[in-house]
């Protein structure tokens, strides 16, 4: 695997595809022009996630949605990471926008995106990069994203053109449910799913209501704070999932502090549909000390927790 992984992220290394910055000043950040053979093989179409959940359960397994910073160490290394996320058996892949101002997340995802603005990541180089990558997936991706790069771009025209790339899902961490009314529209308009989040602190009343907007999965925030890996998985998650599977029948999948393959066990035990893990792999490939590296430990990592579900 290590030499068809160096081969392929040499091959990766050749893309050049030139696009029009979205400032058409600066210089292009990023470019990528098809050379790899893979694009002969054809696309690779991937469902959405309602149906990728679907098709777990009926197989009577739990989904693992691995979270990664788009840029961070760059976008050639991203494209290979969904790669290598994908052909380690991830069922969604949540890919983060890095933004200037995350709020909800801890350190080491804050440092990511602070990594990759640096280098110059910005929207339109995702788009382009995920425009190549995303037919040779056969896992969904989900756009993760705070509201403000929405806003600063139009719903609409944001929406037609995450769409128009082939990623099927949308998380929005830090839009009130109040305001997600124009979110859900443009969304269902463009076939992407809106992922919303209920929280330990969600009033009952308030967590019916979310899980009842929320499509493709409902996120169950597993701890108060921010993202970052936790040594254990607080046990109040078990009467979190009872309480949202007594509201909806819509796939539940929980996220934030979990870094290890025994606390992936130990909450699909608990009954979710799916376990989220982030900061851990993204202290993997940031930190890694050449992006090969970062890659192969992405990968074994990634395995481990694959190989704890059901
Ligand atoms: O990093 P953690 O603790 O493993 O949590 C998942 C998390 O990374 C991902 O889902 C996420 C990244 N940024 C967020 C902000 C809010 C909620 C969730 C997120």
């Amino acid at each position: 695997m290590a030499i068809a992984l160096k081969s392929s992220f040499l091959q990766l290394k050749k893309y050049e595809v030139n696009f029009q910055p979205f400032y058409p000043s600066k210089k292009p950040i990023v470019s990528f022009r098809r050379f790899t053979p893979m694009a002969a093989v054809g696309a690779i179409k991937s469902v959405g996630l309602s149906e990728t959940f679907i098709r777990l359960k009926r197989e009577g397994k739990v989904a693992f949605i691995p979270y990664i910073t788009a840029g961070d160490p760059d976008l050639s290394t991203t494209a290979e990471a969904l790669k290598v996320l994908d052909s380690c058996g991830s069922d969604i892949i949540e890919l983060g926008v890095p933004y200037s101002d995350p709020l909800a997340d801890g350190p080491v995802i804050q440092a990511a995106a602070t990594r990759s603005l640096a280098r110059g990541t910005n929207f339109d180089a995702i788009m382009s990069m995920l425009k190549e990558v995303v037919p040779q997936m056969s896992c969904p991706i989900a756009l993760f994203t705070y509201y403000n790069p929405i806003l600063k771009r139009g719903i609409d025209r944001f929406m037609s053109t995450v769409s128009s790339v082939g990623v099927h899902g949308l998380v929005v961490p830090d839009v009130p449910l109040e305001e997600t009314t124009a979110l859900r529209i443009e969304a269902k308009k463009n076939g992407i799913e809106l992922v919303l989040l209920t929280t330990p602190t969600t009033p009952t009343n308030r967590m019916k209501a979310i899980v009842e907007a929320s499509e493709g999965f409902v996120y169950l925030v597993s701890s108060v704070g921010v993202t970052g890996t936790r040594a254990s998985v607080s046990d109040k998650v078990q009467a979190l999932l009872c309480e949202i599977k007594e509201a909806t029948t819509k796939p539940v999948a929980v996220g934030f502090g979990v870094s290890k393959p025994e606390h992936a066990k130990l909450i699909a035990g608990w009954g979710a549909d799916g376990v989220i893990v982030g900061s851990a792999l993204v202290k993997l490939l940031g930190e890694a000390k050449s992006p090969q590296e970062g890659l192969k430990e992405l990968e074994n990592f990634t395995k481990s927790l694959k190989s704890a579900l059901p």
